[in-house]
């Protein structure tokens, strides 16, 4: 049995040996495994070549790696071409293209995985960007070779297919190298706007005082997207949209809105709260039947493109009855937040590309006589892409003198040259997990939606249909 040896058997998950996170300064070896895959050159090689190119630009060496055969030049036009994506190619990326190369073989061979570790040398990073079934039967084959001191593993959403195969991987992994050198990907928590949560709540007298259920009546989580399967049936059919943005994204900014404050910046403190505010996170009132809505897209028009019904996409299996669209209530059961109903959606060739936070703030219980108008209380929508931040406040004279309306105070985030997954990678190739899944975090995100999941494959909840292009059924809300 294989594997490095180190000193973390008695850390608690999180915690770092003293070969600390955010150490990692010299050249990383980044070994990808399913390097010819679409997720490779369509997210994760812009999203490095974005680092590459900014000003936070460090070394990085990139072995490919899959089951098909490249040749070295179809390898290397395919990394440029993902890193000119970002506009011209930096120094820091120029290096990294004369010195990828990439290597055929089957990965689940322990004789290819010990040449692909000769080659990485030193503490490399190993990129699983391959389906669960796939990355732990590979995970599997490394407790057969010697893995070298420092060595990362990183690996893409989703981990596992549920909670019993998120824990079964996480026992395997944790049997390799010690949980902060496990980076579970997750590239919303590399946006700017959801990083800021932490800013706009934490390092603002105006929000955290009343970010509790005492001035908070319900908050809203979307991520609607006017795009279709963009040639994903095969992933996304098997998914569908509770487990590809719900269990995974949404869960994870949900944490950072309502975890109580870090005692530091540092991963581990980070990671613990957000842990923590999951682990109160259970269905709203506690039915799965109640608490999500589901929904498949027919013929339309989304984005001026003619989208056929989803039962009619290429790849897609009728039968299985996949959901586009996917809504989940949810409660936080803490002193903080309890009875607040917090609703997570999210769903494909939609109308409009809504992709926000909406905070709905309580009125006041009592006005003077005399005001007239709307009696709304404010509401802050903090916009996920792009990043913005509107907050309507009531204001007196939208109508006339002493009539109550509301107007908006605006404001845009600075935009990050980086995009969310070079932002990911950077944590990564330094070493600090900070913007990584943390193990019991990927596990608890699948026990909070599998019973509503077991719901619907029982069919106790209905499939409820949206013309693609509108903004889901007539019949919600
Ligand atoms: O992980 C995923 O995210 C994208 C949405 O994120 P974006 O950064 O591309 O806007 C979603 O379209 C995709 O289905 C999902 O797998």
């Amino acid at each position: 049995m294989g594997g490095i040896i180190t000193t973390h058997a008695a850390l608690l998950p999180g915690e770092r040996t003293s070969a600390a996170a955010g150490q990692h300064t010299g050249q990383r070896t980044l070994v990808i495994f399913g390097a010819s895959g679409d997720l490779s050159s369509r997210l994760l090689l812009p999203g490095l070549g974005s680092l590459l190119a900014g000003p936070r630009a460090t070394s990085v060496r990139i072995i490919g790696t899959g089951r098909s055969p490249l040749a070295p030049d179809e390898w290397t036009d395919r990394v440029r071409s993902a890193f000119e994506s970002r506009g011209e190619i930096s120094s820091a990326a120029a290096d990294t293209l004369a010195t990828t190369e990439y290597v055929a073989g089957d990965p689940t061979d322990v004789e290819h995985l010990r040449a692909l570790l000769e080659l990485a040398g030193p503490a490399p990073v190993l990129y699983f960007s391959l389906p669960p079934a796939v990355t732990t039967a590979i995970v599997a084959k490394l407790r057969d070779v010697e893995l070298p001191e420092g060595t990362e593993l990183a690996f893409e959403k989703p981990f596992g297919t549920d909670a019993e195969s998120a824990a079964a991987l996480n026992q395997l992994v944790g049997s390799l190298v010690p949980e902060e050198n496990v980076h579970r990907v997750d590239h919303f928590l590399g946006r700017t706007a959801v990083l800021n949560l932490i800013g706009l709540r934490f390092a603002n007298r105006l929000f955290e005082p009343v970010w509790n259920a005492e001035h908070i009546e319900s908050v809203e989580i979307v991520y609607d997207e006017t795009l279709g399967l963009e040639g994903r049936a095969q992933y996304y059919d098997n998914a569908g949209a509770l487990v590809d943005m719900i269990q995974s994204h949404l869960l994870l900014v949900l944490a950072l809105l309502v975890m109580d404050a870090p005692a530091t910046m540092d991963a581990v403190e980070v990671r613990s709260e957000m842990a923590r505010a999951l682990r109160s996170t259970h269905l709203y009132r506690g039915s799965a039947i109640e608490a999500g809505r589901r929904a498949r897209y027919s013929a339309g028009i989304a984005d001026d493109r003619v989208v056929p019904s989803y039962a009619d996409e290429d790849g897609v299996d009728a039968e299985r009855g996949t959901e586009t669209l996917a809504e989940v209530t949810v409660e936080v059961d803490t002193n903080r937040w309890a009875g607040v109903p917090f609703t997570l959606r999210s769903g494909k060739a939609l109308g409009v590309a809504r992709k926000e936070i909406v905070v709905k703030f309580k009125p006041l219980r009592h006005l003077p006589s005399g005001l007239n108008g709307a009696r709304d209380g404010e509401t802050l929508r903090i916009g996920l892409n792009p990043g913005e931040l509107s907050l309507s406040v009531p204001a007196l004279g939208v109508d006339g003198p002493y009539t109550m309306g509301q107007v908006f105070l605006d404001a845009t985030l600075p935009s990050s040259s980086v995009l969310p997954y070079g932002e990911v990678l950077s944590g990564i190739l330094r070493g600090d997990p900070l913007l990584s899944v943390r193990g019991d975090v990927a596990e608890r995100c699948w026990e909070i939606v599998e019973p509503v999941l077991a719901a619907w494959r029982a069919g106790e909840v209905p499939l409820d249909e949206y013309d693609a292009g509108s903004n889901g059924p007539g019949t919600w809300k």
